[in-house]
């Protein structure tokens, strides 16, 4: 008897990735947005370096756009990209400036090793590879904080309120971040119907590997690891 395939394989990616995305949930940094007891210092540094990121992690969309071969697709990714550049990095805006940040030191915020070493791996690959290579890179980041916003707010909701990163839980646990999340899960497992094993194991490979990168920028921003020399520029 032949065997009907049924599994998506978004469902094999993330059974595959599973026990990272548990570590980044239980991470330290982590638990401390959601108990609101993380260290105002520490929150305004990730609120740095996570904008520097994003900015370079929009780009994948602007890449996106470019490498969709349907004009939904292309649609779609400059959905992303707005949504992504408005309301998820108003977000980290709005918090910059309420701890006395300005938007240009948002802006010039010079990436640790780790942030560096991310967001390059993911825009090589979007440059140099197929699209669901490019989509198999920058899906653990939508997909795992949405994860994350919602495991927060249904472990915490009882003490949000009071919680001062609450803005930051609200967004990344809400329906509007989650369908974006979603079309994205759809995408890949459009792009990788009837797609052989070979080609496939390259997409579990990124997405791991990404996966492994969220973990280690949690932990980047943790321990503050900086580039161990410091240079000043010349003016
Ligand atoms: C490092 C990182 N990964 C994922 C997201 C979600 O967009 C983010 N803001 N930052
Ligand atoms: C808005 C946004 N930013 C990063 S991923 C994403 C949409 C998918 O959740």
């Amino acid at each position: 008897m032949e065997s009907i395939q049924t599994e998506r394989f978004t469902d094999r990616l993330y059974r595959n990735v599973e026990p990272i995305w548990s570590k980044n949930f239980h991470h330290s940094f982590v638990q401390g947005i959601g108990r609101g007891t993380l260290e105002r210092e520490l929150f305004s540094y990730y609120l740095k370096q996570d904008y520097v990121y994003l900015i370079e992690y929009s780009k994948l969309f602007a890449i996106g756009a470019q490498k969709a071969t349907s004009i939904e697709v292309m649609k779609q990714f400059s959905v992303l990209l707005h949504e992504t550049l408005h309301f998820e990095m108003d977000v980290h805006r709005s918090y910059a400036k309420s701890f006395g940040i300005s938007e240009e030191e948002l802006e010039q915020s010079e990436p640790t090793p780790i942030n560096l070493a991310y967001t390059n791996y993911m825009l090589n690959v979007a440059h140099n590879g197929t699209l669901a290579e490019l989509v198999s890179c920058l899906l653990p980041c939508a997909w795992d904080y949405w994860e994350i916003g919602k495991k927060l707010y249904s472990n915490y909701h009882n003490e949000l309120e009071t919680n001062p990163y609450k803005n930051w839980i609200k967004a990344y646990s809400s329906d509007e971040f989650g369908a974006l999340a979603k079309w994205l899960i759809q995408l890949m497992d459009e792009l990788t119907f009837e797609k052989p094993e070979r080609e496939l194991t390259i997409l579990e490979n990124h997405f791991q590997t990404t996966s492994r990168f969220e973990f280690l920028f949690w932990e980047m921003l943790l321990n503050q690891e900086e580039w161990p020399l410091q240079v000043q520029n010349m003016v």
